[in-house]
C-alpha cells in the first residue's frame, strides 16, 4: 500500500543519524571546484571519509587526483564549494574567521614535503618548537624539550635547520605540529624529499606521536614504506574515494592486507582500471545478482549485420 502523505511527512522529518557520526574527521560528498581563468576544475568530486580518533591513515592516488586538495580543506587552509567537512565536531565549512585561526593554532597540525617550508630557518629547534606556543599565548615550559625528545632530536634543540639532516628537520617540525596538543596531525607527503632510511626514522616519529599522544595522524604518501605499514590506506582516484586496503595481523603474526572497493551511499562504486582494461569494459556493463555477488559482465556489441 503507498504511503499517505502524512506518513511521508512523518517520515521526513524523522531525525536520521548524521553521516559518519561523531567520528573524528568526517567528508560527506565533498566537492571543490577550482575556477581559473573561466575554466573549473573539479578537484574533488564528491568524496566521502570516515575517520576515527587515534587512526593513523594513509591517502595514496595518482597525481591530480585530489589528495593535497583534500589536506588543505582538513588543515582549514582551504574552503571547500559544497558537502559536509567535520573535524573534531567542528564544522570546517561554516567556521568564523577567529574560529578557523583557532582550528589552525590549536586543533590541527600541519607538515609540509618541502623541508624548508616547515621550519623557520634563522631560529633553532628549540626556538622553532615554542613558536606556535608563544603565538597561542600559551606557557612555554618543558614541553618544546619533551617533544623534541620524543622525536629522537633532543641534539638538535641548539641548532637552526641549516644545521640539521632532511630527516632531522622533518622530526623538529612534527614536534612544531604537536607543540600545542592537536587532536589531527595532516603531513603531506612528509618523507618525498627523504631517502628509504630516513623516511623510516621519520614516519616512525609520526608512528610515536600517535601511539604515544594518541593524536590522529593522516599521511598523504607515494611511499610504500609508509603506506604499508599503516592499517588503513584510503585510495582516491578522481576526487573520489574509490579503494581501501585494510591490514591486519594473521594467526602466525604476520601482515595480512585486503584491498575492498569503496560503495558510497548512493551505490556508486569504481571498478579498478586495470580490470575494466582487461576485459575492454566500457560505457555499460551487465550486472547480475547472484545470491552471494554480484556479477559484472562485459557488453559485447554485435555487428549490425549478424543481429
Ligand atoms: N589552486 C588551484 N587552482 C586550479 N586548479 C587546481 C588548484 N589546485 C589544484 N588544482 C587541480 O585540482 C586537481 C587536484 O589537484 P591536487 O593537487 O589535489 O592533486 P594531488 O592528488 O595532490 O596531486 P599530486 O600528487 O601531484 O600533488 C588537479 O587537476 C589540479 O590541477
Amino acid at each position: 500500500m503507498n504511503p499517505t502523505l502524512s506518513e511521508l511527512e512523518a517520515e521526513a522529518g524523522r531525525e536520521k543519524a548524521a553521516f559518519g557520526g561523531d567520528a573524528h574527521i568526517v567528508c560527506d560528498n565533498l566537492v571543490r571546484i577550482y575556477k581559473t581563468e573561466g575554466v573549473e576544475v573539479v578537484a574533488l568530486q564528491g568524496l566521502d571519509l570516515v575517520v576515527e580518533k587515534g587512526e593513523l591513515l594513509a591517502i595514496v592516488g595518482a597525481s591530480g587526483s585530489g589528495k593535497s586538495t583534500l589536506l588543505n580543506v582538513l588543515s582549514g587552509l582551504d574552503v571547500p564549494t559544497a558537502g559536509v567537512a567535520r573535524v573534531a565536531g567542528m564544522d570546517l565549512l561554516a567556521m568564523t574567521a577567529k574560529d578557523r585561526l583557532r582550528y589552525r593554532r590549536e586543533v590541527v597540525g600541519f607538515i609540509w614535503q618541502q623541508t624548508a617550508r616547515n621550519l623557520l630557518p634563522y631560529l633553532t629547534g628549540r626556538e622553532n618548537v615554542e613558536l606556535p606556543m608563544v603565538l597561542a599565548g600559551r606557557r612555554r615550559g618543558e614541553r618544546s624539550a619533551e617533544l623534541l625528545d620524543l622525536m629522537g632530536v633532543s641534539h638538535c634543540a641548539g641548532r637552526k635547520p641549516p644545521e640539521m639532516s632532511g630527516g632531522e628537520q622533518q622530526r623538529v617540525a612534527i614536534a612544531v605540529a604537536l607543540a600545542n596538543a592537536p587532536q589531527l596531525i595532516l603531513a603531506d607527503e612528509p618523507t618525498g624529499e627523504l631517502d628509504s632510511e630516513t623516511s623510516e626514522e621519520v614516519f616512525g616519529a609520526l608512528r610515536r606521536a600517535n601511539r604515544e599522544l594518541g593524536v590522529t595522524v593522516v599521511v598523504v604518501t607515494h611511499d610504500p614504506l609508509v603506506s604499508e605499514q599503516v592499517d588503513r590506506t584510503i585510495g582516491i582516484r578522481d576526487g573520489r574515494t574509490s579503494s581501501e586496503t585494510l591490514r591486519r595481523e594473521g594467526a602466525e603474526g604476520q601482515i595480512v592486507a585486503e584491498e575492498y572497493a569503496v560503495l558510497d551511499r548512493v551505490g556508486r562504486l569504481q571498478l579498478p582500471r586495470d580490470f575494466t582494461n582487461a576485459l575492454d569494459m566500457e560505457r555499460r556493463v551487465r550486472l547480475e545478482l547472484e545470491s552471494d555477488h554480484i556479477g559484472v559482465w562485459p557488453v559485447r556489441e554485435e555487428p549490425a549485420d549478424e543481429r
